[in-house]
């Protein structure tokens, strides 16, 4: 019997309903909630929203609109490639012109699979001297997650399996989706 969810074909795969519109944005303010909570007191100062591009353009707006203290934002984009060694593949991090030592940093990602981006870039803000680092996330797979560095601000936990939808991509479509569509079994 074929599935009743809605689907969208992306290249030449398709993808089904996972996590409609409206439970995204539920999610997404009920994670507000939680930093206001955190940071609203003024006690942290004026902490730095840094996105991470291309695919937290769309919770990074969503989150920023609900965040009820005053903050700054500012972007990066990271950049993977494989070494020419056997260490395998590398991460850099551009972007950042704002200097974060001793500043209140929180993180914004759309999906944290491995942690190996999250590694990364957490490892080369740490190295700057925030007073604090956090990360927060649209989405969360903590059964492929490996790294070390603890995801305090998950707007969502899901589980294994490709995601395409509200920023994140398949080849580079599907972005622009407003609801969020897993990998469909191919039948
Ligand atoms: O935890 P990990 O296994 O490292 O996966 C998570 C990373 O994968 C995606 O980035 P991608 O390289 O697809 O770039 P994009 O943001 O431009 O889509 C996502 O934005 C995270 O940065
Ligand atoms: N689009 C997309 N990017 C990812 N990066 C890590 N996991 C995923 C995923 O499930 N979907």
């Amino acid at each position: 019997m074929h599935s009743e969810r809605p689907r969208v074909r992306l290249h030449d795969r398709t993808f089904e309903l996972a996590v409609p519109h409206g439970e995204i944005i539920g999610k997404i303010e009920a994670l507000a909630a939680r930093i206001n909570a955190d940071y609203g007191d003024g006690s942290r100062g004026i902490p730095l929203f840094v996105g991470v591009l291309n695919g937290a353009f769309m919770f990074f707006a969503e989150l920023l609109q609900r965040i009820s203290f005053p903050c700054e934002v500012s972007f990066v984009r990271l950049s993977s490639y494989h070494g020419t060694t056997s260490t395998g593949s590398v991460t850099e991090v551009f972007g950042l012109r704002e200097n974060i030592e001793a500043r209140h940093v929180i993180v914004v990602e759309d999906i944290v699979e491995t942690g190996e981006s999250i590694r990364a870039l957490t490892d080369s803000l740490a190295a700057m001297n925030p007073a604090t680092l956090e990360v927060a996330t649209l989405l969360f797979k903590p059964a492929s997650y490996r790294n070390y560095f603890p995801i305090r601000y998950p707007a969502m936990e899901i589980s294994d399996g490709f995601i395409v939808g509200f920023g994140l991509d398949y080849d580079g479509l599907g972005r622009n989706l407003c609801d969020i569509y897993r990998l469909a079994k191919e039948v």
